[in-house]
Order: C-alpha cells, then structure tokens, then sequence
C-alpha cells in the first residue's frame, strides 16, 4: 500500500517552493511520509497516497507545468485525496472580488481532479531578479513588491488538510 504523500508544486522565483516545503514540514511533524518535490520531477505517483499540488497565480491562471502535470496523472490522481494551492499577491488585499478570481486560477484543474480542500495564499515579489518581461509587468500595473507570505496560515492549512487528505 503507497504510504507516502506528495507534494508537488510548480515556481518561477522560488517562493512557492519554500511555502510547499512548509506544508511538507507541516505533514512531517504530525508523523506522514512526505516528499516535496517540483512537478517536472515526478513521473512516478505509486509510492503515493495523497498529493498537494500548487502553484503560483500568473496573469489569472497558474503555471502550465502544474495544469500539464494533473492533466497527465488525472487517472492515477482521481483515485486519492487531492489537495490544491495556490500563491499570488492579490491574495493579500483579502476583497472578495479578488479571492474569487484566485480561486477562478484553479477552475481547470478542478474540472480534471476534484481537490477535497483549497488553500490560497499570499506571495512574493522582488523586483531584483525578475525577467525583463515581468518587470515590466510588475511596473505596468503597479503592482506592490514584498515578501507577503503568511507562514502561520500556511502551517495553519497544512494542519487541516491533513485530516481532508487522511485515508479513509
Ligand atoms: C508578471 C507577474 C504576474 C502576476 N500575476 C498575478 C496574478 O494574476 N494574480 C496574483 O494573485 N498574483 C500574481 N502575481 C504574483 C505572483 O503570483 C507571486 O509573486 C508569487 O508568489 C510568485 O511565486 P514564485 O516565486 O513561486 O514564482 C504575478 C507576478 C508577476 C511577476
């Protein structure tokens, strides 16, 4: 029987790597197996018999390699406890408009896999380090850069997400 959760998360500056490694830390305390691992890096899922899968929000939607890695395991992924999240700065302004529409970022992915539980956090953006194209985004809407990661949230989801995910 797999015993293991996963884990899996998609990034392009990092910061959603270190908030999937605090729900991994998270799930290790309370005493489960956990790997944390990017999407590109799991091809196989039976050791498996959970997974948290996230992404970063871009422009609405989250990262392609996150869509791509449940489009290609729905089958094997329809068969355990899910759990989605997902990460983005107007996560922070805390409005329902907003919310909703970082919840809408998940809309594909829930049609393919249904998760039993959703967590939305806030980001990061540093203007150093950004692609050109980015920067210029950021700059374009004037968006606010910062660290807004809320670990105590995060930590807070983990905890609950691990009786949403516990076998049955
Ligand atoms: C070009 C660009 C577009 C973004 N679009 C959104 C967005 O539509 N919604 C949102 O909530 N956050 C948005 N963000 C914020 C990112 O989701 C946030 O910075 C996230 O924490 C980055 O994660 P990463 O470091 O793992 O790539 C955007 C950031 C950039 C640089």
């Amino acid at each position: 029987m797999p015993d293991r959760i996963l884990v899996a998360y998609a990034t392009r500056y990092g910061s959603t790597a270190e908030v999937a490694e605090a729900i991994g830390d998270e799930l290790r305390k309370a005493g489960d197996a956990v790997d944390v691992r990017p999407v590109t890096e799991v091809d196989d899922l039976s050791p498996y018999r959970a997974a948290v899968i996230g992404s970063p929000i871009y422009m609405g939607k989250w990262l392609p390699e996150s869509q791509v890695f449940i489009e290609r395991n729905q089958q094997r992924l329809r068969e355990m406890p899910v759990a989605y999240f997902a990460a983005g700065l107007t996560i922070e302004e805390d409005k329902p408009e907003y919310l909703r529409k970082a919840e809408a970022s998940m809309d594909q992915v829930r049609m393919l896999v249904k998760p039993a539980d959703v967590g939305l956090f806030r980001g990061k953006i540093e203007t150093d380090g950004l692609s050109f194209t980015d920067r210029t985004i950021v700059k374009l809407i004037r968006a606010k850069t910062g660290d807004y990661r809320n670990w105590s949230a995060v930590r807070a989801w983990a905890q609950a997400v691990r009786g949403k995910i516990a076998p049955a």
